[in-house]
């Protein structure tokens, strides 16, 4: 569409020359018009001229009657006169003069006209009057007739022909009239008439020779030459300016034309530019509006109408509106932005959800207006970051250096001068190196700066030094940062001073590695350096592994108490250290336990002397509260490479040896075999087998009857527990209850075995049979969780009194001393439970606990009782026990009796039960029913007898 306007240039320019050819002709038409007129005005002229000239004739020679030819030519004249002034060119000089000339000389002609008219009219009267007085003065016979009628006759041939000759011979005859005396007064009359005739012809001829000879004519000719080169004058003018209007019709179409390209090519150019205006805008993240100088929005970008989401689309489109919205806007906003009516202005504004606005409205030099907003709520937050920054970077802990790419200090702030001493004055502009303490190679820090360099941070712990020369450590990160070019900016360093979290740190190590009471090494450094030492490529070697435990350790803490025990400890590991050599390692390995590894040994003889060494040293008495303390040590030792090729192996098989030396007596050494490797295989599997027996259904519960030492009639039964292996056949409670208990299977077994039990003791009672059943309770069961409260829902599930069951348990459960154990126990009791001590005397039997603890019965153990037969000190040991038992009002019970010897002397002793293989071993409880029925028939047929038992 835009293109087509282009056409209407040659249309215009084909009107525009149709225009011209119209006026150019119409006015060529008017010219001719007048040129025409003019001529046939000259022509009208000429020929009144003519017939003015004509009619004077005639009149001047007496041949017109009247004057009213020449009136009307004369009248004719005057008007074509009047139609050519009309008509003439007043603008052309050469016409005006001319025309004036021929005006001049009209008026000339018409003054003669009338001269000629009167002394025509003169001259006809006198030639009228002078024949009459002729004949009176003929008839008067007057004298001079002839001169007269010469005179006469002379006096008509000039009126008639005008001619000098008969003017003359007028002149003569008068001169002879005159001549002739006057006779008569009508001579007189008659020669003054003659004289005045003459003269009025005269004159008349006169006036007509006069108005004959202006020229009209040629001035008419000269007119109407003017007139025509006038015309021409005017055509050629007229195509003059036609050609110059055409000229100009086609410069103006051209004008035009190319006004026309521009206006194209500035619209085209106008439309790139707003389009490149709108790409450019729309690409702002400012809002951009801009309003022409009517108020009329030209442009916005999107973010314009985000900015005033409010807004309508009539108050967005209209600068005026959209300004009144602002206004009322901000006035409902509590006027914290403003606006100041100026033409340009610049103010805060804050959104309705908070955002802050930096606006800025300006005039354009059309009257328009240019309208920017600039979110600034980013750089609010920023500023406001900035200032967190800034707070952060005064007041934190951490040390804060700059440095800038040509690695000079640009800044630090108060922790940096605080750690290194240094005022900021005296670093700022230096080389970081200033604080290097001299204690890293060039290759640590070679490394540095390629990490820096290559993954743009570091960090790690580094030794610098203060401004006092104190060499310091530091964790430091260094992060390097990076301009937009992606070159080295700065490089920010953060540093703290470590110093005490580096004894802090030493000072954990040293308890993860050394044991707090000793200062020896733990376990874990043991381990750590054995490991060590057999990773060593030494060959034809030889390292022994001692595992040492103190003798008799715990009676010391037991009786002394904890803080003794500790101090034997210490005196224990500096006498050891003072026997070993600088190589070996001393480490406790926990509670009285110590290991000694000698790394470089020559022979396995080394290793006992050192050992012996070391046992006669822990043998020496040892000064404890003032009293001499007699302990010893038993210790293990394996060898490398013979007994174990890894460090557990070899701990483990110096621990067996140590058990070994305990078994063997204790304050002894024993050296590892392989029958102990074999026992300790033989331990591992059946710890595997019993965590299946249970499920598998090998265990049951024996019993062992309690016989009352005075009736012979059964009390009780002792519980105990059987295992019918599937290979090994029966296994002895001796042989794995140890290991239940160091596996934790004893909770669950010991529990089986109440169960088991209780519903045994439950049958026989319905059945008739009033016993007592004596459980035994391991220790770890009460860590196992094991409560009162369980063992009193089984009973009552079962019918069963609490007082219908004895809990055996070990002296060494007793000597545990705390409170929870004495508490454990109280809640058996306090509810009718009773409590035994099982196998007394074997223990640190002590007058103390039994007093401190709700028992009820003490069983002797069968040590004491296997020897009573025999000379020696069991008799007086059974009798202070039976004593101690009575004193505390205690039931005693007599294990392990076999003999009638032995019943008799228990019974003597005063034990209130027995238990042994003298009445019944452990029995199934089927069994048990058999003998006790057995037992009871004996009784009562008075068969029981001691002796006869035997
Ligand atoms: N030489 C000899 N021995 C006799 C005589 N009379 C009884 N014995 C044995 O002496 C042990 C008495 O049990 P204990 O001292 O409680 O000693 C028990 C007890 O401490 C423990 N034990 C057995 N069953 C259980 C149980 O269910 N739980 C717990 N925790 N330990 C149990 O195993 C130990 C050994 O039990 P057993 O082998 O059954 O050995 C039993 C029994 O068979 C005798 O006249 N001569």
């Amino acid at each position: 569409m835009r293109r087509h306007w282009i056409w209407l240039i040659p249309l215009l320019f084909l009107a525009g020359l149709l225009l011209i050819a119209l006026l150019f002709q119409q006015n060529r038409s008017v010219y001719q018009q007048q040129y025409q007129f003019a001529v046939q005005l000259f022509n009208q002229l000429r020929e009144l001229d003519a017939v003015s000239d004509r009619e004077i004739v005639q009149i001047a020679h007496a041949r017109g009657r009247n004057y009213d030819h020449l009136a009307q030519a004369r009248q004719q004249i005057y008007l074509a006169q009047q139609a050519l002034e009309q008509w003439a060119e007043l603008d052309d000089p050469v016409t005006q003069t001319l025309l004036s000339s021929y005006f001049t000389l009209q008026e000339h002609k018409e003054a003669l006209v009338l001269d000629i008219q009167h002394y025509a009219a003169l001259s006809r009267n006198g030639l009228l009057y002078l024949p009459q007085l002729n004949a009176e003065l003929s008839a008067q016979g007057v004298i001079g007739e002839a001169q007269r009628y010469q005179l006469l006759s002379a006096l008509y041939r000039f009126h008639l022909f005008g001619d000098l000759a008969s003017l003359h011979e007028v002149q003569r005859h008068l001169a002879d009239l005159q001549a002739l005396p006057v006779t008569s007064a009508a001579l007189a009359d008659f020669k003054h008439h003659a004289e005045r005739n003459l003269s009025h012809l005269a004159r008349l001829s006169q006036d007509v020779q006069a108005y004959l000879l202006i020229e009209s004519r040629p001035v008419l000719d000269a007119l109407e030459q003017q007139k025509q080169i006038y015309y021409a004058e005017r055509v050629a003018l007229l195509e003059r300016r036609a050609r110059i209007m055409v000229g100009l019709t086609l410069l103006l179409v051209l004008g035009l034309a190319l006004a026309g390209y521009r206006w194209q090519l500035s619209s085209q150019q106008s439309r790139l530019a707003r389009q490149r205006l709108e790409t450019a805008v729309s690409g702002l993240s400012e809002a951009f509006a801009l309003f022409d100088g009517q108020g009329r929005l030209v442009l916005c970008n999107q973010a314009w109408q985000r900015t005033y989401p409010w807004m309508n689309e009539q108050e967005r489109r209209d600068w005026s509106r959209c300004y009144a919205s602002l206004q009322r806007y901000l006035k409902a906003s509590g006027c914290r932005a403003y606006l100041k009516p100026q033409e340009v202005h610049q103010f805060l504004e804050e959104t309705y959800d908070g955002r802050w606005l930096q606006a800025s409205d300006s005039g354009t030099p059309e009257g328009g207006r240019v309208c920017v907003r600039t979110d600034i709520s980013g750089i609010q937050q920023s500023r406001q970051e900035l200032r967190t920054v800034a707070a952060v970077f005064e007041n934190c802990n951490e040390a804060i250096m700059v440095v800038d790419a040509a690695v000079r200090i640009t800044l630090v702030n108060p922790a940096f001068e605080r750690i290194t001493g240094y005022a900021a004055a005296e670093v700022l502009g230096q080389n970081p190196h200033l604080l290097a303490s001299g204690r890293h190679d060039r290759a640590f820090y070679r490394q540095l700066w390629l990490a820096l360099l290559e993954d743009g941070q570091w960090s790690g712990e580094i030794w610098n030094r203060r401004r006092n020369g104190e060499i310091y450590p530091q964790h430091l990160s260094i992060t390097t940062l990076r301009n937009a070019a992606d070159q080295v900016h700065e490089y920010v360093a953060v540093f703290t001073d470590i110093t005490q979290h580096k004894k802090h740190e030493e000072q954990i190590k040293r308890q993860a590695y050394y044991d707090a009471l000793t200062q020896l090494p733990n376990r874990i450094l043991l381990i750590d350096r054995l490991e060590q030492a057999l990773a060593q490529p030494q060959r034809h070697r030889l390292l022994a592994l001692c595992f040492i435990d103190l003798d008799r350790f715990k009676n010391v803490n037991d009786t002394l108490g904890h803080e003794a025990g500790d101090q034997l400890l210490v005196q224990v590991a500096a006498r050891f250290t003072a026997c070993l050599p600088a190589s070996a390692t001393l480490a406790r390995f926990g509670g009285d336990e110590y290991v000694v590894l000698l790394p470089e040994l020559h022979s396995a003889q080394e290793a006992t002397l050192i050992a012996e060494q070391m046992i006669a040293c822990a043998s020496e008495p040892f000064v404890l509260a003032e009293r001499d303390i007699q302990i010893g040590c038993s210790i293990g030792i394996a060898l490398y490479p013979n007994d174990a090729q890894d460090a557990d192996s070899l701990m483990r098989n110096a621990d067996l040896a140590m058990y070994q030396a305990k078994q063997a007596g204790r304050n002894c050494l024993r050296f590892f075999t392989q029958r102990l490797q074999r026992e300790a295989d033989y331990l591992m599997q059946l710890e595997q087998d019993l965590r299946l027996a249970l499920a598998a259904g090998q265990f049951s519960v024996h019993y062992q009857p309690q016989i009352s030492s005075h009736t012979g009639r059964v009390e009780g039964v002792e519980a105990l527990l059987r295992w019918q292996h599937p290979q090994r056949g029966w296994i002895s409670p001796v042989d794995f209850i140890g290991l239940a208990e160091d596996t934790g299977l004893i909770g669950e077994l010991g529990w089986w075995v109440l169960e088991q039990s209780v519903r045994d003791l439950a049958r026989w009672r319905q059945q008739g049979h009033a016993l007592r059943l004596a459980v035994n309770v391991s220790g770890r069961q009460k860590q196992l969780g094991l409560q009162a409260a369980s063992v009193l829902a089984l009973l009552a599930r079962h019918g069963l009194e609490a007082s219908d069951l004895v809990i055996e348990i070990t002296e060494s459960l007793l000597m545990e001393r705390d409170d929870d154990t004495q508490a454990w126990l109280e809640a058996f009791t306090t509810q009718g439970i009773r409590l035994a001590i099982d196998d007394f005397g074997t223990g640190y039997s002590s007058l103390s606990y039994l007093k401190r603890f709700p028992i009820s019965v003490l069983k002797i153990d069968r040590e004491f009782i296997r020897d009573l037969g025999e000379a020696g000190e069991a008799q007086s040991l059974v009798e202070a026990i039976v004593a101690l038992g009575r004193s505390l009002g205690l039931k005693l019970v007599a294990e392990g009796v076999e003999t009638a010897t032995q019943l008799s002397r228990v019974q003597a002793l005063g034990c209130d039960q027995v238990q042994g293989y003298y009445y019944a071993r452990p029995l199934p409880a089927d069994e048990l029913l058999f003998w006790m029925t057995r037992h009871q028939q004996d009784i009562q047929a008075g068969l029981y007898s001691p002796d006869e038992k035997d």
